[in-house]
């Protein structure tokens, strides 16, 4: 199969990488003036893996995209409504699209694969890849299971036959909705998560998993999704690579605010939590966590405060 990979950082490197190993041909797009494109074509290393000389990598988007029949982009999600406006230009009819992002659209609370179909003009199938998995731990073939969704099963089917291997054993979604929501929102929960070990208090991460899921899974409900995906691989089954794992920006994130040290990598829940909470208004559910983490972030509010507030709500049936 020919792949072409956008984006060059630590996951677009790694699904370079990924696609080449299972033998797939594989083309990596970075930007001209991008530093993670600069060392990998200088020295076809990063701080997380070699990629093999049979890489072809460009900064040619065009190029990339004319050779591929799967297009897997991987860039800040913040970021995709203006990329995919470029992607018109190019060819790209009937190509296959696979979004491998967690985010949702700060200003609008859209979807991923909802901005993506709003600004592509021609007829292009649309898939994402979410669910658990780090570079660091991939590359020593450390296995674990993620999730392909779209609308399309056939579509689902075929990126899962054709990414599928000993290192990723993948499932097939049934409810894109719930997947990039769960998927997004986890990495709102990582960046709790970091809060509470900033703070000291790890041990609350037990309820902050419990009540997390239980908050997004009732989003998720309320929007025409399955609240059970939450409780799948995109939302939950990433909590010990987003909550627990010390290779998480999210989480890292978290804990470098609170303790106010510098931290300079993606978090892309930092953009999510506005996202979401757009969308509680508009469904009218109620995301107490994600607004405490909002508070903290956006308005300074002291985080002890935030989770005492928390604490304070009225007291609720556990299922509720
Ligand atoms: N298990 C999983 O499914 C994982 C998923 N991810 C997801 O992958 C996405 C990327 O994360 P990650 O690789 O860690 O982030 P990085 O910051 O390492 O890489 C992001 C890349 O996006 C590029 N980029 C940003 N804006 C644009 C733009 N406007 N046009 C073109 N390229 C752009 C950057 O370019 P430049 O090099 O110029 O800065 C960079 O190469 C996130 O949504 C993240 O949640 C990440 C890790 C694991
Ligand atoms: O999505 C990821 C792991 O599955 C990566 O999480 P972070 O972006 O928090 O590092």
């Amino acid at each position: 199969m020919k792949v072409a990979v956008l984006g060059c950082g630590r996951w677009g490197s790694f699904l370079a990488w990924y696609a080449n190993k299972l033998g797939h041909e594989v083309t990596l797009w970075g930007r001209e003036a991008s530093k993670h494109y600069q060392r990998l074509v200088d020295s076809r290393t990063n701080d997380y893996l070699i990629l093999p000389q049979t890489i072809h990598i460009t900064n040619k988007m065009v190029e990339a995209i004319q050779f591929a029949e799967i297009i897997l982009i991987a860039i800040s999600a913040q970021e995709l409504r203006g990329f995919a406006k470029q992607l018109n230009t190019m060819g790209i009819t009937n190509k296959s699209f696979v979004l491998c992002m967690k985010g949702l659209e700060m200003e609008s609370g859209e979807r991923l694969s909802q901005v993506l179909m709003e600004e592509i003009q021609s007829p292009v199938n649309v898939a994402i890849w979410v669910g658990p998995g780090h570079v660091q731990e991939f590359v020593q073939d450390i296995p674990n299971c993620m999730v392909i969704d779209s609308d399309d099963m056939n579509i689902t089917k075929w990126i899962v036959d054709s990414f599928g291997s000993d290192t990723i054993r993948f499932y097939y979604g049934q409810d894109l909705l719930g997947n990039e929501i769960g998927a997004a929102a986890k990495n709102v929960i990582g960046i709790a998560a970091g809060m509470l070990d900033g703070l000291g208090y790890t041990s609350l991460k037990g309820a902050l998993m419990a009540r997390g899921t239980k908050e997004m899974a009732r989003l998720v409900k309320a929007m025409g999704g399955s609240e059970l995906t939450i409780y799948g691989l995109g939302h939950l089954g990433d909590y010990e690579a987003t909550v627990f794992s010390r290779h998480s920006h999210n989480r890292r994130f978290g804990e470098a605010f609170v303790t106010k040290e510098p931290f300079g990598k993606l978090a892309e829940g930092a953009a999510t939590v506005k996202a979401l909470l757009q969308l509680s208004a508009k469904y009218n559910v109620e995301l107490p966590i994600c607004q405490a983490v909002d508070s903290v972030l956006s308005e300074g509010s002291d985080p002890k405060e935030q989770l005492i507030k928390l604490f304070m709500r009225p007291v609720k049936v556990e299922g509720i």
